[in-house]
């Protein structure tokens, strides 16, 4: 399936469970990677990127078997890793890429990780940069790109670091070379972003990290412990459906077992501050993650202006509030997002040309968009493009459902990199 047409829907109703949150799937496979013994997760997110990460383990050693969405994980612990015969190969993959190289810089083999097209594009002196500062031995193409050589074998030290960008990729990368490190490491982080990575190493490691306010402070070489892990459903595959249910008329929604962690809810906040029906219900613990129910009906929306501090707790969601600002009666302002151009496309562009295409009165700015959602829209749309990201093609499915005529969005199976059945989720609530 490359191309899917969307037609507007009636009215969305019941309810979702959510597939796991792909950071935290992400997260438990490095962890349970590095600790000795069996660790199992259950409702791992098995999508593109996720498997990417499996994969890696394993041509590095580690035994990984999965059962459904469930992964069991058998590993001799951080000092039993092996050199991959290959190449590593990471896919679309920014988080695996990053994360694999902080932990593979502390280790005593050299390795070579490549990409596809798109993630061939983005920044990696970020972590490179910070990694080297560490002793590590980290080196990237002219242009700061993959192929991303690490040769093995340094002796880390701790650093002081102030994070440059709020990236959670960067710290957790950091985090990963820092456990191996002779000396601790503080890590400043003047914008909070998400905090996953901190809780599992908490999880598996009580000692390794404490924070105080914006400082994390690693202590290296601890020993960690093989864990039980249950993910919650990922807020950022939730949030296609809070907004469809925000939009789509006559709708009313449930999407359970959804992680809430508060450097996550940005858009909830925000749908809230839009006069969106959003409620939390349920709301307990799944692990060291909070998670809840959330309860999404139709409403009439009223536009905002989002800007700064909040940007990370909504990061891979904003094109969805670029669709709402066009669903919002005024003007919607979003700034300081300048962080989209440098994921799987260029989010800034690609939302702003694609919703442009339906007919929205969308304006690029050089860290946002500006959208007036007071205009009707005339759509023009059989020749949507995804253009390969994930999260473009479902932003655009969700506005396809309240387009006046069917919808064509092509390159739609790039959701297989977060959320592989999304289009069948989708059809479960249209057809209620
Ligand atoms: O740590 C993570 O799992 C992620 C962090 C974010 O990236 P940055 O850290 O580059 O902002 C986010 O966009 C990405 O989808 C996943
Ligand atoms: C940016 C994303 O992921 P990654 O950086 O891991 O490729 C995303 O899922 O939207």
């Amino acid at each position: 399936m490359t191309s899917v047409v969307i037609g507007r829907a009636n009215g969305l109703h019941g309810s979702l469970t959510i597939p796991g949150d792909k950071s935290i799937s992400h997260c438990s496979v490095i962890f349970g990677s590095i600790s000795k013994g069996k660790t199992v997760i259950n409702h791992f997110l098995k999508s593109a990127d996720c498997l990417c990460t499996i994969k890696a383990f394993q041509q590095m050693g580690v035994k990984i078997a999965s059962h459904g969405d469930q992964v069991v994980i058998n590993s001799q612990g951080i000092d039993h890793l092996h050199a991959p015969k290959t190449k590593l190969q990471m896919g679309n993959s920014g988080t695996t890429t990053r994360l694999i190289t902080g932990l593979l810089s502390g280790q005593p083999f050299n390795t070579t990780l490549v990409g596809d097209a798109s993630l061939s594009k983005r920044p990696m002196k970020r972590i490179s940069v910070p990694l080297n500062k560490m002793g590590a031995k980290v080196k990237t193409t002219r242009q700061g790109t993959l192929p991303l050589e690490i040769n093995g074998g340094q002796k880390l030290h701790g650093i002081n670091y102030v994070m440059p960008v709020a990236s959670a990729q960067v710290k957790s990368s950091i985090i990963l070379a820092a456990i191996q490190a002779s000396t601790p490491t503080k890590i400043t982080e003047p914008i909070f972003s998400r905090d996953h990575t901190e809780r599992m190493l908490k999880k598996f490691s009580p000692n390794s990290i404490k924070r105080n306010g914006h400082d994390i402070v690693i202590t290296p070489h601890q020993a960690f412990t093989s864990q039980t892990i249950d993910v919650p459903g990922d807020i950022s595959s939730a949030a296609y459906f809070m907004v469809a249910g925000a939009i789509v008329p006559d709708s009313e929604i449930c999407l359970k077992n959804v992680g809430v962690n508060p450097t996550r809810t940005g858009l909830i906040k925000v749908m809230k501050q839009m006069g969106a029906n959003i409620q939390l219900k349920n709301l307990h613990n799944r692990d060291s993650e909070p998670a809840a129910d959330i309860i999404v009906k139709s409403s009439k929306l009223h536009p905002c202006h989002i800007t700064g501090d909040i940007i990370p707790a909504l990061i891979d969601e904003v094109p969805l509030v670029a669709l709402l600002g066009a669903c919002a009666d005024g003007v919607t302002k979003v700034t300081g997002a300048q962080e989209l151009r440098y994921k799987e496309s260029n989010r800034l562009a690609t939302t702003t040309e694609e919703l442009q295409k339906m007919g929205v009165k969308i304006k690029e700015l050089p860290d946002g968009f500006v959208i007036d959602g007071s205009q009707p829209w005339q759509s023009k749309t059989d020749d949507l493009d995804s253009h390969n990201d994930h999260r473009i093609a479902m932003m655009l499915a969700v506005a396809a459902l309240i387009a006046k005529e069917p919808v064509k969005i092509h390159h739609a199976d790039s959701i297989r990199i977060s959320y592989p059945t999304f289009f069948k989720d989708l059809k479960k609530l249209e057809n209620k």
